[in-house]
């Protein structure tokens, strides 16, 4: 069979089965697209009809959860959860709680984190799942029966060697906690490996708050070390202001570098001394302020509420809050202020247009694939202490992530120039070193 024809009949299919889903659709654009030179070198993939089956998740759940509000009224939303790969080891990956996610959100979430999951060399499927929940306004008792209701749902589907959720957007270790002592109670087992992101105090690994967005910034010191960069000095922007921003903004500023902005979905705040990350951290994470309280507490910041965060010229761009947030106008600026490198601390933040714009201009890019994979991996991190019933320290945890981004960064060149690519091609390498570990892992399984 022709490759270009079956990859273009797989994509032509999903699109016809599931209309809706524009942004999966994306996802898999990206990917089947950079596939076709490992399909002509392993005939054997196409035969087994991988790219068709790695296109249909596994089994995706979608269910009802209804919880009480605090004037005692009855409340409903939807809840997902979609186990994409089981390939490499049980279903892994977070939970969004946000009142923009459906069914095509997850599916994008998932696939991307087969491949992601995958690239970190771990022993661990695909999977993602949230609900259409919006966490803003609601009280902690609130949270916490949501938290429960979602959890008599999806505990029949959960395990440590089954399906192992996390946090993403909405989802930290609070509800981490409130979803495990759910799981917990229902099932009477502490089953530690069922979830991870716990807290330190009881089952969580040291490094798995930071981890996304150190990982971004040991994956960016990679890429500018290849053409003789380091942190030192570079002007950063950061969009964002959640977890994975935080410790982004943290670590890039602990390696010598000044942060100037992030943002928030109301606007971007810039500190042209360098954004103070214990500032930042105490008004997000412990006042849980928005971004206007750091402007009011520093002389030379202040709070944008028009335009854009990459409208700040810089050096390089880490967009860390949300799917297709920078799009091709973005990018153009950010080319035409010179930016030299660009890290996806987000799921695929960054559109189309815009990954070709900055191919067009030279922009060293990193996706998200392989820049945001530290968070999975020190999630495999928790699930080896908590096989282990060990907890290592923070500093033995971050030698273990820096060492898994380290070598994701290889793997994607070593794999993009084996396959014909440019090795600075992270975008074809990622998708390819991904696909070749699942792949092969499928055609030893065979037909299930
Ligand atoms: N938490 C994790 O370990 C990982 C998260 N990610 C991805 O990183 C991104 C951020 O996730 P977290 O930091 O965990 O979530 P979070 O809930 O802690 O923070 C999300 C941030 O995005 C901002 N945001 C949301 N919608 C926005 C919009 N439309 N415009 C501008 N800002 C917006 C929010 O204000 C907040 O600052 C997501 O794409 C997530 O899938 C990726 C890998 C792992
Ligand atoms: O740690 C995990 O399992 C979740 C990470 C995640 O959701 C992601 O990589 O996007």
């Amino acid at each position: 069979m022709d490759v270009t024809e079956h990859v273009e009949s797989v994509y032509a299919e999903l699109r016809r089965r599931d209309p809706g889903e524009s942004e999966f659709h994306q996802a898999a654009a990206e990917v089947l697209h950079d596939l076709e030179p490992a399909l002509r070198k392993h005939p054997e993939y196409v035969d087994a009809r991988i790219v068709e089956r790695l296109c249909e998740p596994e089994r995706q759940l979608v269910f009802r959860i209804p919880w009480t509000d605090d004037r005692g009224e009855v409340r409903v939303n939807r809840g997902f959860r979609v186990e994409f790969s089981s390939a490499l080891g049980p279903y892994k990956g977070g939970l969004r709680f946000h009142p923009s996610v459906d069914l095509g959100t997850v599916k994008f979430l998932g696939f991307e984190q087969i491949f992601k999951n995958a690239l970190t060399g771990m022993p661990l499927g695909g999977g993602k799942g949230g609900a259409d929940f919006d966490p803003k306004g609601k009280s902690d008792g609130e949270i916490m029966r949501f938290c429960q209701s979602f959890m008599t749902e999806l505990h029949r589907s959960l395990g440590e060697h089954t399906d192992v959720p996390a946090g993403d957007i909405g989802v930290g270790s609070r509800e981490i906690g409130y979803l495990f002592g759910q799981y917990k109670r229902i099932t009477n087992r502490h089953e530690a490996g069922t979830l991870t992101g716990k807290s330190v105090a009881w089952g969580g690994s040291h490094v798995r708050t930071e981890a996304t967005g150190y990982g971004v910034v040991y994956f960016l010191q990679e890429m500018l070390a290849t053409r003789g960069r380091s942190l030192e000095g570079q002007r950063v922007v950061v969009s964002g202001s959640g977890n994975v921003a935080i410790y982004a903004v943290e670590k890039a500023s602990a390696l010598g570098a000044t942060v100037l902005a992030c943002s928030d979905s109301v606007g971007y705040l810039v500190d042209e001394d360098g954004i103070d990350p214990e500032l930042l951290k105490e008004i997000r994470e412990v006042r849980g302020q928005r971004l206007p309280a750091y402007a009011e507490a520093r002389p030379n910041a202040r709070f944008v509420e028009s335009g854009s965060v990459f409208d700040v010229p810089c050096d390089v761009a880490l967009p860390c809050a949300t799917q297709n947030e920078l799009n091709r106008e973005h990018a153009l600026t950010l080319v035409k202020n010179e930016v030299f490198a660009v890290a996806e601390g987000a799921n695929m933040p960054c559109t189309a247009e815009a990954i070709e714009a900055f191919r067009e201009a030279g922009v060293l890019f990193g996706p998200g694939k392989a820049a945001n994979a530290g968070g999975v991996a020190t999630s495999a991190l928790e699930m080896q202490q908590n096989a282990s019933r060990e907890t290592w320290t923070f500093e033995r945890a971050e030698e273990r992530l820096a060492t898994i981004m380290r070598d994701v960064h290889a793997r994607c060149r070593a794999t993009a120039e084996s396959y014909g690519g440019a090795s600075h091609d992270y975008v074809f390498g990622a998708n390819i070193a991904g696909f070749l570990r699942t792949a092969d892992a499928m055609v030893a399984q065979g037909l299930v």
